[in-house]
């Protein structure tokens, strides 16, 4: 059966996933999924210490001049108490003296023999880290289905943790029918053409944190494509493209169904990209894309990465977008239609080359928007919601980026 965009997405945000977990050191867990809520099991800052190099005083004390008692560096263990006009020399980062009320800063003061007076106003309770003002015990730090990035790895390594729970990479399986396709280190005749979609798909399966297996090309048989099929079971989805419409030599479908495969989805209302089918045979899922490269590519943007995000384990499975101008006008045509497009931080400006069979069209588009049906045309300079696909947030022009 047939789905509108909405409905597709509602049928993916819900399956039903076999999520495996593995422990890792956390240096290796860059861009995997938590499996576990983290809990802090230290408060940070450990104790009250100092944000300057300087002196530990009491407050009531900063118009005396004061004895320099002790010095503490960072690391040691020190139970000194402050007493009546006398201060400590302390280092940034070192426990603080019981009874210290303030940090002077070393260039706030002026030094005479071993006492030193303080040349500039001190508020009570400045350049003191409190305890537990960073992160609280037992404050929830990691959810389970987080991506793990650098700074969760700053919040990992700050508790000594060393190794974390994280959901196995999910395991994809690529490979595409069509026989008029060879491979790109293949020599070609003039009527044959390179396969580009399955390196597409496998790149971007890698991007997306998944683990990728590339099975070969699948001959125009049914036999072929089925031998293909049994051989990639184990993954836990299957992405193939081409062969999926009307033609003589589209066997992929056939193939697909005398290995009891489970339409969940057989086509989608949206341009381009129609075709697609989606299912499963036993516990693996199969995503049976469009042959043209720029469908395939836009679909599996706006389907294939939620099933990847769903069989990551990520928590974060729905789109989220940008709000921005469309930089023309664009007419639809009655048809929820995705339009890849380039966004420069202020405008979309649609690709001006953007046919379903195209493949030089996202090496220079950044995002797309995907436009309702009932939407008959957007106006130049109408807000729209922008999806970001390849998105790095550098840019070829130097711009001002500072808020004034
Ligand atoms: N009579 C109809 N014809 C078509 C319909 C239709 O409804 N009725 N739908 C059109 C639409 S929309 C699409 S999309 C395509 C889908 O076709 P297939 O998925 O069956 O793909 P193929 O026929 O195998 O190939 C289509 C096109 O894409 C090229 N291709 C295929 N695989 C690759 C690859 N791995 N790398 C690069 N290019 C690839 C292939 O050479 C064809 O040019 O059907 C329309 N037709
Ligand atoms: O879905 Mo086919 O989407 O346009 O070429």
């Amino acid at each position: 059966m047939a789905f509108s965009v909405n409905e597709t997405l509602n049928i993916i945000e819900n399956l039903k996933v076999d999520l495996k977990f593995e422990i890792i050191p956390i240096e290796e867990s860059i861009n995997r999924v938590c499996a576990k809520d983290i809990y802090a099991t230290s408060a940070l800052p450990k104790f009250d210490n100092s944000a300057m190099d300087g002196y530990a005083i009491r407050f009531e004390d900063r118009n005396n001049p004061l004895e320099v008692i002790d010095t503490i560096f960072a690391g040691d263990n020190n139970t000194i108490e402050l007493k009546e006009n006398c201060c400590v020399k302390i280092m940034t980062g070192a426990r603080v003296p019981k009874n210290t009320t303030a940090i002077i800063p070393k260039e706030e003061t002026k030094k005479h023999n071993n006492k030193i007076s303080i040349t500039k106003d001190v508020k009570e309770f400045q350049h003191i880290r409190y305890i537990g003002e960073d992160i609280s015990l037992n404050e929830l730090l990691l959810k389970k289905g987080d991506r793990i990035n650098f700074a969760k790895i700053t919040l990992l390594s700050s508790q000594g943790f060393s190794h974390i729970k994280v959901y196995k990479k999910p395991k994809i399986a690529i490979f595409a029918s069509g026989e008029e396709l060879k491979l790109h280190y293949e020599k070609i005749e003039d009527y044959q053409i390179y396969n580009s979609n399955t390196p597409t798909f496998l790149a971007r399966a890698i991007e997306l944190g998944c683990e990728v297996t590339f099975m070969g090309q699948a001959k125009d048989s049914v036999d072929s494509i089925k031998e293909l099929i049994e051989n990639s079971l184990d993954a836990d989805l299957i992405v193939t493209s081409g062969g999926v419409s009307v033609g003589d030599a589209d066997f992929t479908k056939e193939a697909f169904n005398t290995l009891d495969f489970k339409t969940i989805i057989d086509g989608i209302y949206v341009k381009p990209g129609k075709p697609t089918v989606f299912g499963k045979i036993k516990d693996t899922y199969i995503l049976n894309l469009p042959g043209n490269p720029l469908a395939s590519a836009l679909i599996f943007e706006l389907f294939g990465k939620v099933i990847l995000q769903k069989l990551r384990g990520s928590r974060n499975i729905f789109h989220n977008f940008i709000l921005g101008k469309i930089s023309e006008e664009l007419k639809n045509k009655k048809r929820t239609t995705i339009i890849p497009g380039d966004f420069d931080g202020e405008y979309f400006t649609p690709s001006q080359k953007r046919a379903p069979g195209m493949v030089n069209v996202l090496s220079n588009a950044n995002s797309m928007i995907v436009v309702d049906e009932k939407k008959d045309e957007l106006l130049k300079d109408e807000q729209i919601k922008i999806l970001p696909i390849n998105w790095k947030f550098f840019t070829d022009v130097k711009k001002d980026f500072l808020t004034k």
